[in-house]
């Protein structure tokens, strides 16, 4: 099955248009657990058990595991879930961008190594930049295009030909890049006007959408901005504030990041 589509089995599955991040921090885990040697994996299969029937998609941020010389544990974690929740799409996010020959080594990672259903990238060099990862043509790339952080207005809110950079970049991925049907586009929950526009201008296609949560993006906003005619077109991710949902060692991690992914998720599914 192929991404989109395991993306839209997996929304009717959970009911779910939650996307847990998994951004392991060392130094927000239990002490005891933080001491183990493959704590990042144990935190994060915890979280992923706990929160798994009610994501539509889990997010490792691959900076996480890379800062701390972990890719190993990221490879067991992404092997884990692969496993046991074959039917949740994993998204690599590692928002690479480099010319193709270099791009086809990313693919490889993220796609090989990984086993990731989707990565993300930066549309910055172009389409020659992208097209590598279309070579698998039963995985994703999902392309930056209007982030949730308030710098990216420095270049994404450039105007060219009447019109801010980041909606071109919509509509070239809609119109020109997403030949298969392989690609879907990040933006931000904080950016609900934007996330209106690019809907409108990609139809159906999927979004992630980050912010929600610790960014504190609003989550009714967001799902009238952004879901499509059948209420459903996004991954709405959060990360922090599922997996440090309560006090270092005041309650169990994992049984307050279900309670918290439960709460998102339910949220959300008012406004679809
Ligand atoms: O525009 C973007 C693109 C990616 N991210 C990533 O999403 C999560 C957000 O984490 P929270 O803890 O829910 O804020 C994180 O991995 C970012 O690298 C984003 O925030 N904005």
């Amino acid at each position: 099955m192929n991404f989109i589509n395991k993306l839209s089995a997996a929304w009717t599955t959970n009911n779910s248009l939650l996307c847990v991040g998994l951004d392991p921090d060392l130094a927000r885990f239990p002490a005891q657990l933080a001491s183990e040697p493959d704590a990042i994996f144990l935190f994060c299969k915890e979280i992923i058990d706990a929160t798994a029937d009610l994501a539509c998609s889990f997010k490792p941020q691959i900076a996480y595991f890379a800062a701390l010389g972990a890719e190993g544990q990221l490879e067991r974690i992404c092997a884990y879930a692969r496993q046991h929740y074959p039917h949740i799409p994993l998204i690599l996010d590692a928002k690479r961008g480099d010319i193709g020959a270099t791009a086809r080594q990313y693919a490889r990672e993220a796609f090989d190594r990984y086993g990731a259903d989707a990565v993300t990238v930066n549309p910055y060099m172009g389409f020659d930049s992208v097209e590598p990862y279309m070579e698998w043509t039963d995985r994703g790339a999902i392309v930056l295009c209007r982030t949730s952080n308030p710098g990216g207005s420095d270049l994404q809110f450039l105007m060219a030909d009447g019109k801010p950079l980041y909606q071109h970049v919509a509509r070239m991925v809609a119109d020109k890049w997403n030949r298969n049907g392989q690609c879907a586009l990040v933006v931000g929950a904080t950016f609900p006007e934007e996330l209106a526009q690019v809907r409108a201008i990609v139809g159906e296609m999927p979004l992630l959408v980050p912010g929600v949560g610790a960014q504190g993006g609003d989550v009714e906003a967001t799902v009238k901005s952004g879901r499509t005619a059948g209420g459903a077109g996004m991954m709405i991710n959060s990360s922090r504030a599922i997996l440090y949902a309560t006090p270092q060692g005041s309650e169990d991690f994992a049984a307050a990041a279900r309670r918290v992914a439960l709460e998102t998720r339910d949220a959300i599914n008012l406004y679809r």
